[in-house]
């Protein structure tokens, strides 16, 4: 694993982003896939092309986080020591991620071109699980630029299905990417809906030098099997417990 991000940038891209190959052991890893899998079946949300669970919980509507501890599987070791000794979240207001989403995509599946937008301080950090994907990122046209900028909440998708991504990241199994600032704030990501990535190599993946294992790329393309990401978030409000329950009566 890399000791500093500095070693883990991608260059190639603008704004702020990070690769770090193999930043989760083998043993980490199924440790963390049993622990998704053994969660109670409620705790996932079906959507149409994908599932994911939501850490500590949901948010409110008006983007607050019920603050509550992340659980000790989400924490330890990946918050404590790993993302503290990089000083990933040191500038968040939180110091820490408070809130993890955890998406997983089948072969053919994938998630819609958007940004995570303004519940969050602009900074993801992914752990990938399972195998690996092509995360892409495309910028912002004139509409989606004036959207931001009338405060957009939350998550948006913006629909264009023939739209060709300006840069592909391809997040190995086990890999870290932190993706911050301008990425955040200024372009979009999504996951395309297909069973196999293809046309991959150093002329269209930006970490390409930074991969654990070029060679098993070279051939030019995989097929997809099943992914799960960590998507680890400062989430920027969070209600005390205590301060809701006062507001409810409850004493
Ligand atoms: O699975 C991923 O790597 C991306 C997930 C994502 O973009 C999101 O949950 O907002
Ligand atoms: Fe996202």
């Amino acid at each position: 694993m890399a000791c500093d991000l500095e070693t883990a940038r991608i260059t190639s891209l603008p704004g702020e982003a990070f690769y770090i190959a193999d930043f989760i052991s083998e043993d980490e890893e199924e440790y963390l896939l049993q622990k998704v899998a053994a969660a109670p079946l409620p705790r996932w949300t079906h959507l149409s092309h994908r599932r994911l669970q939501t850490w500590p919980s949901a948010l409110t509507k008006s983007n607050t986080l019920l603050e509550s501890d992340l659980p000790p599987w989400l924490t330890s070791p990946i918050i404590e020591p790993r993302f503290n000794s990089l000083g990933i979240f040191k500038s968040a207001p939180h110091g820490a991620p408070n809130h993890v989403l955890i998406n997983e995509y089948r072969p053919g599946q994938g998630i819609m071109p958007h940004e995570d937008g303004a519940a969050y301080h602009p900074l993801v950090a992914t752990v990938s699980l399972g195998a690996p994907i092509v995360l892409d990122i495309y910028e912002k046209n004139a509409n989606e630029k004036h959207h931001a900028e009338q405060g957009g909440e939350g998550e948006r998708d913006h629909a264009h299905n023939s739209r060709k991504p300006q840069f592909r990241i391809l997040q190995e199994r086990r890999s870290l990417l932190i993706t911050r600032d301008l990425l955040y704030t200024e372009f979009l990501h999504g996951i395309a809906e297909t069973s196999r990535d293809d046309d991959l190599g150093p002329h269209s993946v930006c970490n390409w030098p930074l991969l654990r294992e070029k060679d098993a790329f070279l051939i030019g393309g995989y097929d997809r099997q099943t992914r799960t990401s960590l998507t680890y978030r400062d989430v920027l409000k969070v209600a005390k417990m205590g301060n809701t329950l006062k507001f409810l009566g409850v004493k």
